[in-house]
C-alpha cells in the first residue's frame, strides 16, 4: 500500500501581495509544486481562524467540531502527561508581569516571558512549592518546548472555567471564573486561582528569574493558563483508517494530538520545536519512518512563531532553511508515497496571530493531475486544480488518492 508523508509547516501562510512564502527563495517547494497538483485550504472553513490543535485534527481526518475538547488535554498528553476522568487540564506559559499587589492586579508584559527556553527549574520549583492538599486536589506540572507547558488538576473537576491569560500585553492577569452556575466549576476556579498566585510567589523571588532581571531578560514569574479541557474520547487512527500513523514534531501540542489518536512520537535528537531546530534531522527521521509507518506527519513550527514575534525576514529566511532541508524528498519514489505539502493556518506578520487566510497546499504522487503552478505559495497555489478545500476535504482527497477511500453507495 502506498504510504504517506504529510509536511506541514506551521502558521506559514502570510496575508496580502507580498509574503514571506512568496518572497523566500524556495527552488525545492517549488519544483515540488510543480510535480503536483496544487490548490488552498481553509483548514477548518472559510473565515474560521484555525488553532493548531483543531487545524491538525481536521488534518488528520477528524471532525474538530465533533471531538475537539479543548487545548489543556492534547497539551497534556503531549508533554507525556496521562490523563484520567475528572481531570482538568491547562496550556500554561510562562510569562512577565510587572505591577504591585497579587498576581490578579498585576499586568502581563511578555506572554511568553522573552520566549525562555530554559525552565526546568522552575517547574521543579513549583512542584516542590505549591501545595493543593488543603483543596483536596493533586496536581501534576510538566514542561513543553520554550515558554510552554501543561498543568493537570486531579479530581473531580469541571473543565467550565475561564482562562487565566489574557491572551494580549497590557493588562491584568485575568482571574478564572466559574463558566457555569455549577458547585464543581466554581471550585475548579478556586483551585486555579491559588495556584496562578501561589506559583507567582515562587516564581518571582527564584533565583533563576532574579538573574535575570540582573541580565535584563523578562523574568518568567507568572504561569498563564488556558484551554480548560477534559480527556478527549478519539477513536484510534489505525482502527478508522487502518494506517499506522507516526509523527515527527518538537511541539507538545501536536505530539499530544498524535498521541490521544493512538499514534507514534518519534524521538529525533535536535528536533526543538523552535528556530533553532535540526531540520535534516527531522526530515531524514521522516523518510526513516516510512519504512514502519503507513502515514507521517512531519510538523515544523518556527514559521509560526516568527509570525507570532512579526518578524517578516525571520519567517522569509527559515522558509528557505526548510527548502533546503526538504530537498531528499525530491527524490521519493511517488509511486509507493503521496507527498503533501502544507501549513496548517496562516500566522500573518502584522497580525501576529492566527487567521483564516488559506494556505498552500502541493500533492506529489503518481496520478495525480499535474497543473499549472510552478511556485509554492499562497499567491500561486489558488490557480491549481485542487481549487479550494478545507482540512478534512484534504485528508479525504489523499485517502482517495491511495485508493483507501470507502465507497459511498454501492
Ligand atoms: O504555542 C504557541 O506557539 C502559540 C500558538 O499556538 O501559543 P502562544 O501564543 O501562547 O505562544
Ligand atoms: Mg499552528
Amino acid at each position: 500500500m502506498p504510504k504517506v508523508l504529510m509536511v506541514i509547516i506551521d502558521g506559514a501562510g502570510d496575508r496580502g501581495n507580498v509574503t514571506p512564502l512568496s518572497s523566500a527563495k524556495k527552488p525545492n517547494l517549488n519544483k515540488l509544486a510543480k510535480m503536483g497538483i496544487n490548490g488552498i485550504m481553509d483548514t477548518i472553513k472559510p473565515g474560521v481562524r484555525p488553532g493548531s490543535d483543531t487545524a491538525h485534527l481536521a488534518l488528520l481526518g477528524y471532525d474538530p467540531f465533533k471531538c475537539y475538547t479543548g487545548r489543556g488535554p492534547i497539551e497534556a498528553a503531549g508533554v507525556g502527561i496521562e490523563l484520567k476522568e475528572g481531570d482538568v487540564a491547562f496550556r500554561v506559559n510562562f510569562g512577565t508581569v510587572e505591577g504591585e499587589g497579587s498576581v490578579f492586579d498585576k499586568i502581563v508584559v511578555d506572554r511568553r516571558a522573552g520566549r525562555i527556553s530554559e525552565t526546568d527549574e522552575l517547574v521543579k520549583a513549583i512542584n516542590e512549592g505549591v501545595d493543593l492538599s488543603e483543596f483536596g486536589v493533586e496536581f501534576v506540572f510538566k514542561r513543553g518546548s520554550g515558554h510552554r507547558g501543561a498543568v493537570v488538576f486531579r479530581d473531580d473537576l469541571s473543565d467550565k472555567v475561564s482562562d487565566v491569560d489574557p491572551k494580549k500585553v497590557g493588562e491584568k492577569v485575568k482571574r478564572c471564573v466559574p463558566l457555569e452556575d455549577d458547585e464543581k466549576a466554581r471550585r475548579t476556579a478556586e483551585v486555579v486561582n491559588y495556584f496562578v498566585q501561589r506559583s507567582h510567589e515562587i516564581l518571582d523571588s527564584h533565583p533563576l528569574n532574579l538573574e535575570r532581571e540582573k541580565k535584563g531578560l523578562p523574568k518568567a514569574n507568572v504561569l498563564l493558563l488556558r484551554g480548560a479541557g477534559k480527556v478527549p474520547h478519539l477513536p484510534k487512527f489505525e482502527d478508522r483508517y487502518g494506517m499506522k500513523l507516526a509523527c515527527v514534531s518538537g511541539t507538545a501540542l501536536i505530539k499530544g494530538v498524535v498521541r490521544l489518536l493512538g499514534g507514534e512520537v518519534l524521538d529525533v535528537k535536535g528536533a526543538t520545536g523552535g528556530k533553532d531546530t535540526d531540520l535534516n534531522a527531522k526530515v531524514e527521521a521522516s523518510l526513516k519512518a516510512l519504512e514502519r509507518y503507513d502515514f507521517v506527519l512531519l510538523h515544523i513550527k518556527a514559521t509560526d512563531e516568527y509570525g507570532h514575534d512579526g518578524d517578516f525576514e525571520g519567517k522569509k529566511a527559515f522558509i528557505e532553511k526548510i527548502d533546503e532541508a526538504i530537498e531528499p524528498l525530491l527524490s521519493l519514489d511517488f509511486s509507493e508515497v503521496c507527498l503533501v505539502v502544507t501549513a496548517d493556518h496562516s500566522t500573518p506578520i502584522n497580525v501576529r496571530d492566527h487567521t483564516a487566510d488559506p494556505v498552500p497546499v502541493t500533492i506529489v504522487y503518481r496520478d495525480v493531475r499535474t497543473d499549472d503552478v510552478e511556485e509554492f505559495s499562497e499567491l500561486k497555489a489558488y490557480k491549481g486544480g485542487l481549487h479550494r478545500m478545507t482540512g478534512n476535504d484534504l485528508f479525504n482527497i489523499v485517502l482517495d488518492l491511495i485508493n483507501k477511500a470507502k465507497k459511498f453507495g454501492a
